[in-house]
């Protein structure tokens, strides 16, 4: 990791080079999210990767106490997975080494296994079409490894993965092994429920017991039970050997009697081969189909893969967090924590509406809720199939099954976006915001009324044009293609929709922009739009009350009295150039009620619109006509996130830490501030105000109205940086020798007694990229670091948080961790955790942050904040702008797919500090008042000698004239 100025991990991946042109390095930052279970060769964990919010699987392989036969098979599964490339198998994506543990990265399958789904039916059978379709894909994968010699030896239908969305995965290659020249593999492996007659026998086998296994995987789907599942091992032996499979339902065709029946012969020999299979009929009457099915639906996967496939050493670096879901305004006057988002429920996105408010979890699964007052009805926005008010989080049942990529709420509406690009909406339709268009006819009469509709409907106008973003206004929508093209519906006055009028639309239109743009994000606001191409610039259409389209410009006029001059632009409904914005490149930009705030590529934040309540946080109240950068406070601070609300903005900066500012009106900016008693308080803030007491990162915010929620995540323990990866021989593309059994184990243990490895790697000097030595990965990041002259794309590289390198800090982090490694593996108290997870949390330095028990009774009563002292301020004071690396993958507002910027915690004694900081940053905020007011003076000064000079000039010219006409008269 490259050091950055803000002191934090701001880019989660980054490529260097090594001197000599050599293979690049490549940095990955993972999290992890939950235990998936404990197989024979250690526990599986589900990670998530911060570059894409993608989930992985990492099969843990511990070598400290690993038997041989597990070191074989773990060996045995990487180079099997390794050379398979194919859509119905587990893909494999690289493999790290630790020091007492190998980690096997691969394809996560989000929709359990084809044992689940069985048990799932509750005795309900499939219809034959579905149980053809699985065992298409099934019969594809292991027609594909039979071709390349490769046994399977454990199909089972627990080793047959599944995806949210149908998709079969065939995995656990732990038992496969490549044939040798005689193409008979001998030792008898595998569950004794799916060996076939000669396996049990003991005699040799060949590809044709993957086919009985086959056999039994379609009896499974076409019974719902095993086929010769009996009370002992014995008898199922026997019944393997020697009895007939019991008949299948009358309802299956007499083909898939047949095929059943073929699958189960005792004899391998009149069992048909794997190809044989795809080309019966049953199977190859829609193959062209099917494979069409298949190939859109990894669509995704395919992605992932051809990215990690890049010939890079990959260093994973892991960051224990602690993720949560706050929400507060609308009456809520601090934080309140939402206990819903836990483990693998851990919220990925959120989205804030009038009255509701909706998340996506690392399963891709949907949750709404609501927050309603004084009897407010609700109309569907829940999409729960009525219109009751759950105050909970409660999962969107009808989407289950259904990756879910993200949400965007409206005033009364919800939309959402699968993996697959696919768009569901529900909820209000008063303005066409579902986007089903006139003829749309509802399924089911009772459920959805003419302008309600209570549970998600698809909208079929993407089913061809797969969306990557989408952005919810509080009365329309707008839509990002995948192939970058802009839509938008809904309610269209004041042109909104950017379509050059102000009708408001049922179905999505296509928005058109002069020359060609690349856009890059989209971001609808009450009444307005802004589209931001990849070279920053921002386009807007919709109304510029209050500037907050920030199309005002203001000049200083040339012509006789030098004063300022506002040029008021009302609206625009087309897409237009925000031209006062022209000189940032900006990358982030959100559209809140009556004003808007843009993020550059520098961290700074440039706002513009009302400024009633102090909401644009340049200190006072005073209206202003044209942009202005919020500086003061911020000065120094990096703005990696910001959303406006109705009068209020929040923002979160790479030091991790939240400001909010604006109205105060209902616990708007979180501070507990009251203004529900008879003798009001300062009803605005305008400046930055911490809203915690305690430090994070800010991976996901939204506010709309006067609701905010953000998804807080705290760095509960030092990063972890895998000491290497195995090297992939690029010629062969099987892994290289170092895991051979012997070079595993050197790898850990012999080559690397003192555990200092990366010292052993060879130093990374990447220009002005990385100026430190390698081994400085494995310390804790702690510290800012400027580096040099860091150019635009140089920046783009970086990802990496200054170092202390002194005393103890040199220290690698698996030292620390190996300490009391051992003792949490054998004493089994918590068997669904890894040692290694274990022991990074218990040594965990856990910030503390306000509970919900000391929040819960702030609503009613006009309670100060129950929250630690507000963080440091001046600490991370960053460089000027001119050295900052690019900011990346920030968003504002609720279009957000936002990067998360892992900074890490403050120590203890950093916080104890804060409350000095914060008297100091205090003082310093009075001294800042004091050069303004001095400044406004100086300008107001300036300005009258100014004027004073062109008068002088207009009577100079006068008298010249008049001279020049008395010598032309000769007067
Ligand atoms: N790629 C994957 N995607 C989703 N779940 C997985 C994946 N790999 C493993 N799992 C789940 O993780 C758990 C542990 O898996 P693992 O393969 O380590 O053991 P197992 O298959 O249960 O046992 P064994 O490997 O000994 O046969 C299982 O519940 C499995 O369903």
């Amino acid at each position: 990791m490259a050091a950055t100025e803000d002191g934090g991990f701001s880019s989660p991946s980054s490529t260097n080079f090594l001197p000599g042109g050599n293979d690049p390095i490549q940095e990955e930052m993972y999290t992890p999210v939950r235990v998936l279970g404990k197989g024979a060769f250690g526990e599986a964990v589900l990670y998530r990767k911060t570059e894409d919010n993608s989930l992985v699987v990492w099969k843990e392989v511990n070598l400290t106490r690993c038997s041989e036969r597990v070191m074989y098979d773990a060996q045995n599964e990487i180079e099997i997975l390794s050379m398979l490339n194919h859509a119905n198998i587990i893909s494999y994506f690289n493999h790290f080494l630790d020091d007492q543990s190998l980690f096997i990265e691969m394809e996560y399958a989000n929709g359990g296994t084809l044992y689940e789904k069985i048990v799932h039916q509750d005795g309900t059978l499939f219809e034959e079409e579905l149980v053809l379709w699985y065992l298409f894909q099934t019969v594809s994968a292991v027609a594909y490894i039979h071709q390349i010699d490769v046994l399977h030896r454990d199909i089972k239908t627990l080793n047959i993965f599944m995806t949210k969305s149908g998709l079969i995965k065939v995995g656990d290659f732990g038992i496969s092994k490549v044939l040798g020249d005689d193409k008979m593999a001998e030792s008898v492996v595998g569950t004794p429920l799916y060996m076939s007659p000669e396996l049990v026998k003991g005699q040799q086998y060949n590809a044709k017991s993957d086919v009985w296994a086959i056999g039994c995987v379609l009896y499974e789907l076409l019974t719902l039970r095993r086929v010769f599942e009996a009370s002992n091992q014995l008898k199922v032996v026997w019944g393997i050997v020697q009895k007939e499979h019991e008949d299948i339902d009358e309802r299956y065709s007499k083909e898939m009697h047949s095929l059943v029946t073929q699958l189960l012969a005792k004899d391998p020999e009149n069992r048909p081969s794997a190809a044989e299979i795809m080309a019966n009929p049953l199977l190859s009457d829609k193959k062209k189909e099917r494979n069409r099915k298949v190939w859109e639906l990894n669509g995704i996967v395919r992605r992932a893969k051809s990215q990690s496939s890049f010939q890079a050493e990959t260093v994973p670096v892991v960051t224990f967090t602690n993720s949560e879901v706050f929400y507060w305004g609308g009456g809520r006057l601090t934080p309140l924590k939402l206990e819903a988002f836990k483990d693998g429920n851990r919220a990925l996105q959120v989205a804030a509406g009038h009255s509701h408010f909706a998340s996506v979890t690392v399963e891709k699964e949907i949750f709404t809720w609501a927050n309603v007052h004084g009897g407010q009805a609700l109309v569907g926005q829940l999409g729960h199939g009525d219109t009751a008010c759950y105050k909970a989080p409660k999962k969107v049942e009808k989407l289950q099954g259904i990756p879910i990529k993200a949400v965007g709420c409206g005033e009364e509406f919800t939309a959402c976006i699968t993996d697959e690009g696919q768009v569901y909406t529900f909820g209000s339709d008063y303005y066409g915001c579902l986007g089903r268009g006139e003829d749309y006819e509802p399924e089911d009469d009772d459920d959805d009324d003419e302008e309600e509709v209570k549970s998600p409907i698809l909208v079929s106008f993407f089913n061809e044009r797969p969306v990557n973003k989408i952005s919810c206004g509080d009365n329309h929508i707008l839509a990002l293609t995948k192939d970058e093209q802009v839509y938008s519906w809904g309610c269209g006055e004041f042109g909104r929709l950017g379509l050059g009028n102000e009708d408001d639309y049922k179905l999505p239109q296509k928005v058109t922009f002069q020359g060609k743009k690349e856009i890059k994000t989209v971001s609808a606001g009450s009444e307005g739009s802004f589209f931001l191409t990849t070279d920053g610039k921002v386009y807007a259409c919709g109304s510029n009350e209050h500037n907050r389209l920030g199309f005002n410009t203001v000049t200083a006029g040339l012509r006789k009295r030098i004063v300022k001059e506002c040029y008021d632009i009302p609206y625009k409904d087309i897409p237009t150039l925000v031209k006062p914005l022209n000189r940032y490149n900006i990358k982030a930009v959100s559209a809140g009620h009556t004003h808007s705030a843009t993020i550059d590529n520098f961290g700074r934040l440039i706002m513009f619109g009302s400024n009633q309540y102090g909401q644009l946080g340049v200190g006072d109240c005073k209206g202003r006509s044209g942009i202005c950068e919020v500086k003061g406070f911020l000065t120094g601070k990096h703005v990696v996130t910001a959303s406006c609300g109705d009068g209020f903005t929040i923002i979160a900066t790479t030091d991790n830490q939240i400001f909010s500012f604006g109205h105060v009106d209902s616990g708007r900016l979180g501070h507990g501030d009251d203004l529900t008693g008879s003798h009001k308080k300062k009803q605005s803030v305008s400046t930055p105000k911490p809203v915690f007491g305690s430090l994070h990162m800010v991976s996901g915010l939204s506010c709309r109205y006067w609701h905010t929620i953000i998804i807080a995540e705290k760095v509960v323990s030092k990063p972890k940086t895998l000491r290497s990866t195995p090297r992939m021989d690029s010629n062969s593309s099987k892994v290289s020798s170092q895991l051979s059994h012997d070079s595993v184990f050197t790898a850990a243990v012999g080559q690397d007694g003192e555990k200092s490895a990366p010292n052993q790697t060879p130093e990374r000097s990447s220009g002005s990229i990385e100026s430190r030595p390698q081994e400085s990965l494995k310390q804790e990041p702690s510290t800012n670091h400027t580096s040099g002259n860091m150019s635009h794309d140089e920046g783009l590289h970086t990802g990496d948080s200054g170092q202390e390198t002194g005393g103890t800090g040199s220290m690698s982090q698996r030292e620390e961790t190996n300490g009391g490694g051992k003792d949490d593996d054998e004493n089994g108290e918590d068997s669904a955790m890894p040692p290694w997870l274990k022991n990074e949390l218990e040594k965990a330095e856990f910030i503390p942050m306000p509970t919900i028990e000391s929040m819960n009774n702030d609503s009613t009563n006009s309670a100060t904040p129950k929250v630690a002292a507000p963080p440091q301020y001046n600490s991370t004071a960053a460089k000027p702008p001119s050295g900052k690396p690019e900011l990346d993958g920030s968003s504002c507002s609720d279009s957000g797919f936002q990067r998360p910027h892992f900074v890490p915690p403050l120590s203890f004694a950093a916080l104890s500090q804060t409350e000095d900081n914060f008297k100091m940053g205090l003082a310093q905020d009075v001294e800042v008042e004091a050069l303004r007011d001095r400044v406004t003076h100086l300008e107001n000064e300036n300005k009258k000698l100014f004027t004073m000079v062109s008068d002088q000039h207009v009577r100079l010219l006068e008298l010249e004239k008049r001279l020049s006409q008395i010598e032309g008269t000769g007067v």
